[in-house]
């Protein structure tokens, strides 16, 4: 291993820790983190699609935050990994969307359109005040992000408990910052561009 994967590896396993006991503490559904990313996305202009995820482990759910966006008929839409080494799809999704479980762990919705999002909400283990993030080290949302970036303008916010924040999260030239990063304790990071 790099001393990059080491020091990536290291960061992940105390933030998996973390984020364990604050999903044991506030639960998958921390009313203040909801409502923070409702307003946040509510706030923005209106987007064309938002992709989210399907809470797997101990993420916090997304869903709640997203029913005024999917009541205003915006098309939402959850991530499927295509390939290890290629950047997520993503697969029209509403409430009654049946799931099957997906390659890596999370489910992914059985069938439906593929939609392209240019809202992204982020899962992660840890996160720090510049917006960098370390998933589970697929690189799946760094190499998406890039792709959809490069097409159209993409605003991504992660979503995490409080206790996953990191003083500087390692990073590496392909890492990805976040535009915002909502918690249970509200916006705690929004860059300049959002
Ligand atoms: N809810 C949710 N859905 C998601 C993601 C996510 O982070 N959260 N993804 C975000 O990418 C994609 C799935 N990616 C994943 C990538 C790796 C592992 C995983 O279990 N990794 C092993 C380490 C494996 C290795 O290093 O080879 C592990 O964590 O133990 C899980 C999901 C798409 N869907
Ligand atoms: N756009 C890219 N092009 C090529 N390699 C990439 C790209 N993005 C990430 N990678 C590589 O993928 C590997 C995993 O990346 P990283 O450790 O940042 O994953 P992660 O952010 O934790 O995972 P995820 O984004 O799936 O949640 C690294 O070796 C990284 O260099």
């Amino acid at each position: 291993m790099s001393d990059m994967q080491t020091a990536k590896a290291a960061a992940r396993k105390a933030a998996a820790d973390r984020r364990a006991a604050a999903h044991a503490e506030h639960g998958p559904h921390p009313g203040s983190a909801t409502e923070a990313l409702r307003h946040w996305i509510a706030a923005g202009p209106r987007p064309r699609a938002i992709a989210a995820y399907l809470p797997m482990r101990t993420e916090i759910d997304p869903r709640p935050a997203l029913i005024d966006a999917a009541a205003a008929g915006v098309p939402l839409a959850m991530p499927v990994v295509v390939e290890r080494g290629h950047p997520l799809i993503f697969r029209a999704w509403t409430p009654d969307t049946p799931l099957v479980p997906g390659a890596f762990g999370a489910h992914v919705p059985a069938s439906g359109a593929l939609v392209e999002p240019d809202l992204l909400v982020v899962p992660l283990l840890a996160f720090d005040r510049r917006g960098y993030r370390l998933g589970y080290g697929g690189g799946f949302y760094d190499r998406t992000i890039a792709a959809l970036a490069a097409r159209h303008p993409l605003r991504t916010v992660g979503l995490a408990y409080a206790a996953q924040e990191c003083d500087a999260v390692p990073v590496e030239a392909t890492d990805m910052p976040l535009d915002a990063v909502i918690t249970e304790k509200g916006v705690v990071f929004s860059a300049d561009s959002v």
